[in-house]
């Protein structure tokens, strides 16, 4: 076993096991984060979740509640397998044909890896922002009333209509609050017909944001939302994240220490391999880490 005090510089040269600064082996932080405490219910718990990809095995035995109506930032060194734990949170991972999911992850007491699930209604509830904004090369409006227009929701779309009611100015009030809700509609409720894709990056991302409150979630799982955006579009979703907690459960991958510990509730922190070392309040493991490793890795010393 190597000593947890020798420097690691390349990611291939850290043990699979390490102790603690207090001489604690990594099983045994995690037993102690496995009983970490919250207010209120659990949103998602994950149990010996673990996932290959091929014969690589990307996440190994993760288990973890995610508290509702917060922000939770999971970091780690590039590889560690935090995308592929978001994924797991909505079931993406099914799209890619050699990725193997063992374990379970419930979604309010719900066992979302059960045969029978519905994955169009698993997603809707579970939306998902991505690296890179992505909108559809249509208008600003489009972008948003495209997803509830799809599913027929009841205040838009062919139910609205059998319903009666004007379905025009329904799809107008959601086009406003979701671009309320990103914090957009100031920039953008003079341009409603124009092109997305003629907005900033941050802009775009914001819509994207809007796109996704659009079919009425209850969670928003973000990678690494703002990597591609500048300073000022970058705190502009920030502030957002942190806005949304308060009605919805967000789960972000950072590469940003400092982004992480100014935004989240609790922190999740991956290690090469595809092992959760510690998780828990976010000023607790940026203060105070049980972890050498984490220690190492928050203070840049690895990653
Ligand atoms: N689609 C895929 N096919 C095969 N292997 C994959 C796939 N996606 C991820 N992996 C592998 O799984 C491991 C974890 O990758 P993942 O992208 O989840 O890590 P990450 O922590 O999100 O990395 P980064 O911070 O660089 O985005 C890596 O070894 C990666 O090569």
């Amino acid at each position: 076993m190597s000593d947890s005090s020798t420097t690691e510089t390349a990611e291939d040269e850290q043990p699979t096991t390490t102790t603690t600064t207090a001489g604690e082996t990594v099983e045994e932080v995690q037993d102690e984060w496995i009983e970490y405490d919250f207010d209120g219910p659990a949103k998602f718990s994950a149990t010996d979740l673990n996932v290959w990809y091929g014969d690589d095995h990307a996440l190994h035995d993760i288990t973890i509640d995610i508290p509702e109506n917060s922000v939770t930032a999971l970091i780690g060194p590039s590889g560690c397998g935090k995308s592929t734990f978001l994924r797991c949170l909505n079931r993406m991972n099914d799209r890619i044909k050699a990725a193997r999911v063992e374990g379970s992850v419930e979604l309010d007491g719900e066992e979302i890896y059960q045969e029978g699930v519905d994955l169009v209604e698993l997603r809707k509830r579970v939306g998902q922002v991505f690296q890179s904004p992505n909108p559809f090369p249509k208008s600003i409006r489009d972008n948003i009333a495209y997803g509830p227009r799809k599913h027929g929701d009841i205040n838009t779309g062919l139910l609205a209509r059998l319903l009666g009611g004007d379905d025009r100015e329904r799809e107008e009030e959601l086009v406003e609050r979701c671009l309320r809700g990103a914090a957009l509609w100031e920039e953008v409720s003079d341009r409603l017909d124009d092109n997305a894709l003629g907005l900033s990056g941050g802009q775009q991302q914001r819509l994207c944001i809007a796109r996704a409150l659009a079919v009425d979630p209850e969670v928003i799982l973000m990678d690494e939302p703002a990597s591609a955006l500048d300073p000022i579009a970058t705190s502009k979703i920030e502030d957002l994240v942190e806005d949304l907690a308060e009605e919805y459960t967000v789960v972000i991958v950072t590469h940003n220490m400092q982004q992480a510990a100014r935004i989240s509730d609790q922190t999740a922190v991956f290690l090469t391999g595809g092992h959760l070392v510690e998780y828990g309040d976010t000023d607790q493991i940026f203060e105070n880490p049980q972890s050498q490793r984490v220690e190492d890795y928050i203070t840049g010393k690895f990653g």
